[in-house]
């Protein structure tokens, strides 16, 4: 079986971080582990309170994965301060695994910020450089590119100049742009989009940690970098097509759904 590792922050209300990581991973059939970097007391409405897990034990239980199991793809999601990135940036140049997919996650969707204002500058210096595909959304590649993002050819600026800080491929994903659902992948020297539809919906806590996870998983299935965004892309939207109503906020993605309705279970 082939195997994806989350190294990610946890989401205790279950819809998003480390929980919608093996969630997905499991669903599309890799076997799923976890690093876990933080803590995060949040659920569909609020972040509640952040604590780190210490470098060491994040160093740790990298070792623990690698030294024993074969990592088919890796998945970064929250990674909150300079010394967390730090400790994962150091164990990712030790033990290189193939693929790279990193989440740049600044905010939870209700506005929450899960990084630190002040670890920009190592976000860009000491992670970046290690993805092989990097996937921030509208808010991040902003900031990351430091240029405003209002079309789809700003889309693509952006991800051309987040390559030149040594990103081998980028996703801007479009969930916060108007219109349609659009992604835009640029691998370095060509763009593909990624175009549905938009879901009328509030319930979209996760859909990035959805994604991330998803084309980790289909890289370590086999497929090629465009063909797992386009599984992935597909994933994702059944995973929000069916979202769950729960919760006072943003309820999460769904990842079972056509397991549960082929058991007769109503959605
Ligand atoms: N309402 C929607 N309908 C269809 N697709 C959507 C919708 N919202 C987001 N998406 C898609 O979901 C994926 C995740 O994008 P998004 O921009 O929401 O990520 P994100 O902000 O990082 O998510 P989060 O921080 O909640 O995990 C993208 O493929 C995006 O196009
Ligand atoms: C732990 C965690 N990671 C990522 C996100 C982004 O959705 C979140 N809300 N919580």
């Amino acid at each position: 079986m082939k195997t994806a590792l989350s190294i990610a922050g946890s989401d205790c209300s279950g819809g998003a971080g480390i929980q919608a990581d093996i969630k997905t991973m499991s669903a599309i059939g890799v076997f799923g582990m976890s690093v876990i970097v933080s803590v995060v007391a949040e659920n569909t409405s609020r972040v509640i309170s952040i604590e780190d897990v210490s470098p060491k034990l994040i160093a740790d239980q990298i070792d623990a994965v690698f030294e024993d199991i074969e990592v088919d793809a890796v998945k970064v999601g929250m990674l909150s301060t300079p010394a967390c990135m730090a400790a994962v940036a150091e164990k990712l140049r030790q033990y290189r695994p193939r693929h790279i997919v990193i989440d740049p996650v600044m905010y939870a969707k209700n506005g929450c910020p899960l990084m630190q204002e002040s670890s920009i500058g190592t976000l860009i210096d000491t992670v970046i450089p290690l993805a092989t595909l990097l996937t921030p959304n509208i808010p991040e590649a902003e900031k990351i590119a430091g240029m405003p993002i209002k079309t789809v050819d700003d889309m693509k600026t952006a991800a051309r100049r987040i390559a030149g800080l040594g990103a081998r491929a980028v996703l801007i994903k479009g969930g916060h742009y108007i219109g349609d659902a659009e992604d835009i992948l640029y691998d370095g020297s060509a763009f593909y989009p990624y175009v549905r539809r938009r879901i009328d919906t509030k319930n979209t806590h996760g859909t990035g940690c959805t994604l991330s996870s998803a084309i980790a998983s289909y890289l370590a299935l086999g497929e090629s970098l465009p063909g797992a965004v386009e599984r992935a892309k597909e994933y994702v939207t059944g995973a929000i097509e069916h979202a769950l109503d729960i919760g006072r906020g943003c309820g999460p993605t769904h990842h079972f759904y056509r397991f549960y309705s082929q058991q007769g279970g109503t959605l």
